[in-house]
């Protein structure tokens, strides 16, 4: 069988002598669509940090076709282009045009032609249809569409795969949707991607596989059904509960 896209291996890390991974193992197959839910400090983040080597491991291994990236000798910065990252906040640079910012990773990084990147964000802005703001600065767009187009910022570069931290949690709730669509949409496209979220209705209909972290560790994972509707661990239960109101409807928008 050939190597899964993304596979950890017994991630454990620490800050001082707080372990908030303890002994993570993953595997998350090209176009898979896995979401991350847990409560605040189960280490979601950290997780999605240390598969983009914003963190290093203290054990374990992040192998990414196969290649294990964790090793200290790999650059992160090779890794990066591969690894498309949105995070709750938008992170846009303030200074640059909205097309600056798109085109920048695949300019500097990836060095290919300004007119080849700037023809594909483009076309990616057009896509959201945001291609009249291109020469914009962000601050002229609203949350929303700022965190779109950190989302086309973190795809522009045709990366193996989409990690996205949080992506909705510091918008205003009317501009979520927009955001959730892109995201469905990419998923519909069969964009690998693995994303920490506490909209439960949306990881219950957009991801393949749902994975439930408990202070480091796995407690559950399996299909959306399987965690949302039947789940094993009373861990898990009782941090769904806490849900139960916008899994019992359905907040989703529908385009
Ligand atoms: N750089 C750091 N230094 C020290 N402690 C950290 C650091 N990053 C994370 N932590 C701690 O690790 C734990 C897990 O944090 P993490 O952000 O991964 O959780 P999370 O599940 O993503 O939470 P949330 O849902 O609130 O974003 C927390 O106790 C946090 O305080």
């Amino acid at each position: 069988m050939s190597d899964p896209l993304l596979r950890l291996t017994g991630i454990r890390k620490s800050f001082g002598t707080a372990e908030v991974l303890r002994g993570i193992d993953l595997d998350v197959a090209e176009g898979d669509v896995v979401a991350l839910i847990g409560a605040s400090g189960s280490g979601k983040s950290t997780l999605l940090r240390v598969i983009n080597l914003l963190e290093r491991v203290d054990d374990g291994q992040v192998l990414l076709r196969g290649e294990d990236i964790s090793d200290p000798r790999v650059k992160p910065d090779a890794v990066r282009a591969r690894i498309g990252v949105v995070f709750q906040h938008f992170n846009l640079f303030p200074h640059l045009s909205v097309l600056d910012n798109v085109t920048l990773a695949s300019r500097h990084v990836l060095r290919r032609d300004r007119a080849e990147s700037e023809a594909r964000a483009l076309e990616l802005l057009g896509r959201i249809g945001l291609a009249e703001h291109a020469r914009s600065y962000p601050d002229r767009l609203s949350g929303g569409q700022q965190q779109r187009v950190a989302i086309v910022r973190a795809i522009a570069t045709d990366p193996d795969l989409l990690l996205l931290d949080e992506i909705t949690s510091a918008l205003d709730p009317e501009l979520v949707g927009d955001v959730l669509a892109l995201v469905r949409d990419l998923a519909t496209a069969g964009t690998t991607i693995v994303m920490a979220t506490h909209e439960m209705a949306f990881a219950r209909d957009v991801a393949d596989r749902v994975v439930f972290l408990d202070r480091g560790v796995i407690a559950e994972e399996g299909t959306p059904d399987e965690v949302f509707r039947r789940p094993r661990e009373q861990r898990t239960r009782e941090f769904l509960a806490r849900f139960s109101e916008p899994l019992a409807g359905d907040p989703l928008p529908r385009q």
